[in-house]
């Protein structure tokens, strides 16, 4: 295949195309992420068919981020742009869901915000260090990610009302963990910008 390619420090590894499967599934992501915002804008988050429309395109964008990561782990396409463009698209598609679900009374500000901040500023220091070293997903940061998709997709659907009140749990448990595993970013970025002696 022709065109961009993961540069490698050695002959012997082959080198990773850019445009593969993997990183063309982030990019499905990326891209959905405006169809599910008007879905939901559409849906004015009242009526029930709606909603439901807007959590199916969630879920399915949310899970080509299963499926970009196995494909990539699977046939050999870990990429470094993937590792850094795959939370990004996380991050666009929650961020995405958290506004629109606060901008419609369904979730308090305070939450949307306290995730958001942790979201940018660690993609922010993904590229504060990106010099220095790739910081990729963490085990915990997965955790994080699934923890806001199932949180996310509780609010979206027209939950009966006996289900209804776990959702502010799970989004409880996401937001604690967004938190925890942000901080664990930070220290890893430090020891990456530590000057060797
Ligand atoms: O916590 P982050 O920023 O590494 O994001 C994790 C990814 O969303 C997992 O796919």
């Amino acid at each position: 295949m022709t065109g961009a390619t993961e540069s490698t420090p050695s002959r012997i590894v082959p080198r990773v195309p850019l445009l593969n499967a993997a990183n063309a599934l982030t990019a499905l992501r990326l891209v959905l992420v405006p169809v599910f915002g008007a879905t939901v804008v559409v849906s004015a988050m009242t009526h029930a068919g709606w909603r439901m429309a807007a959590c199916l395109i969630f879920a399915f964008a949310s899970a080509t981020d299963l499926v970009d990561g196995w494909i990539a782990r699977r046939f050999g396409l870990v990429t470094s742009l993937g590792k850094v463009a795959d939370p990004i698209a996380d991050k666009a598609l929650t961020g995405a869901a958290l506004v629109l679900l606060s901008w419609y009374d369904r979730l308090p500000w305070w939450v949307t915000v306290a995730i958001l901040v942790r979201e940018l500023g660690i993609t922010g220091l993904r590229f504060w260090v990106i010099r220095h070293g790739v910081i990729a997903a963490s085990r915990g940061g997965k955790i994080k990610t699934a923890l806001q998709i199932l949180a996310i997709a509780w609010y979206l659907w027209p939950m009966p009302a006996l289900l209804a009140p776990v959702g502010p749990w799970i989004m409880g448990a996401a937001v604690v963990v967004t938190v925890v595993t942000g901080f664990d970013y930070v220290a890893q970025a430090l020891r990456l910008r530590r000057p060797t002696p």
